[in-house]
């Protein structure tokens, strides 16, 4: 095995076809990589600029949108089985001087469930499968031993995200796709929105930001990039999900940590959903936290859109006035 994973490992060409194999600890840092034992100590040299080329970790390929959407899986029509439980045992108490001990067999254990959790970093149903068995539950035993309870076996799926596109579809006439899962765009998307007034204010969908955007984890980076370029912005939540506060603080963090201040530009808070039973009733759960209004609404019944659109307005007209104050034209669409 050792042998086949040096051959096909490309960044030690120079090695291949030797036979005999050794580890050579001091000339490689790491003790897990074997040499040839006949190999001349030029060969072995790690000091030349080619071979330090040829040290770098692989880096990981980008993956193209067009790419990144093949991977992706939203729908997956799955066969869920609970284990059995446990066989029960039947026997009878025995003990030296004891008569009539009676009955001692215990119960099987339960079967175990299967239960499938949503993750926010599952990006596609990709990796789920067509069928899961649960495990089983284990035999009982003697002297009323229960068996063991079948473990539970988790399975990780596609959490819909906040809104952001639908929500753009809503207000304006961009067109953006929109789907249950998570980094449906990939791609900014700006639409126009036409105000009373005959203004237009361009409204950009930019890709979801997960934890860890800073780093470039989920393509982060590139993301961000995008919001730099934005006078005013708006957090859409999703208030159908538990805590949504805590999808602000995370994106307020990953601003921060990108960009010292993006996160103090002038903003709203969206909760998106509205129309979901649970999402009403986390309302002021969600108003007490933040301490302020959060604009709710629901982009697909269209549910107090008015209200964005007039906090939209305002933003806008707090922008233009600002950079006029700064001597500054503000860009019209
Ligand atoms: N019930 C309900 N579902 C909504 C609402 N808005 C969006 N959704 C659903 O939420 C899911 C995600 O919507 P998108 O608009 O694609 O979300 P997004 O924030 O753009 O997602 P990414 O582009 O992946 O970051 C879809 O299944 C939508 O139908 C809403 O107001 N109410
Ligand atoms: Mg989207």
């Amino acid at each position: 095995m050792i042998r086949s994973r040096l051959f096909s490992a490309r960044s030690w060409p120079v090695l291949e076809g030797l036979g005999c194999w050794t580890p050579l600890a001091r000339v490689f840092p790491s003790p897990g990589r074997l040499l040839p034992q006949h190999a001349s100590p030029r060969l072995l040299s790690v000091s030349c600029a080619g071979c330090t080329k040829h040290q770098d970790p692989p880096r990981k390929k980008r993956l193209s949108e067009k790419k990144l959407k093949r991977h992706f899986v939203d729908h997956r029509r799955v066969l869920v089985r609970g284990g059995r439980g446990g066989d029960g045992v039947s026997c009878f108490h025995s003990e030296p001087r004891k008569e009539f001990g009676g009955p001692d067999g215990g119960d099987g254990g339960y079967g175990g469930h299967v239960i499938l959790r949503v993750d926010r970093q599952v990006k596609s149903l990709s990796s789920v499968l067509s069928q899961y068995q649960g495990f089983d539950g284990g035999a009982g035993g003697r002297k009323n031993c229960f068996g063991r309870s079948g473990a539970i076996l988790y399975v990780q799926v596609g959490f819909p995200n906040a809104g952001k596109s639908s929500l753009l579809r809503a207000i304006s006439n961009a067109r953006p796709a929109v789907a249950s899962y998570p980094f449906t765009t990939l791609n900014p998307h700006v639409g126009v929105v036409h105000c009373e007034d005959h203004q237009q204010i361009a409204v950009a969908d930019i890709p979801g930001i997960v934890r860890g955007a800073h780093q470039n984890r989920g393509l982060g980076l590139a993301f961000l990039r995008h919001i730099e370029r934005c006078p005013f912005l708006l957090f859409v939540l999703d208030l159908s999900v538990p805590e949504p506060w805590t999808q602000l603080d995370d994106l307020k963090y990953e601003l921060e940590q990108y960009r010292e201040g993006l996160s103090g530009r002038p903003h709203a808070v969206v909760a998106n959903k509205v129309d979901l039973p649970q999402a009403r009733a986390r309302l002021p759960q969600l108003q007490a936290r933040l301490g302020r209004e959060a604009i709710a609404l629901s982009a697909t019944t269209g549910e107090n859109l008015e209200e964005l659109l007039l906090h939209l307005k305002e933003l806008h007209d707090d922008h233009v006035a600002a950079e006029l104050e700064r001597g500054r034209q503000p860009l019209r669409w």
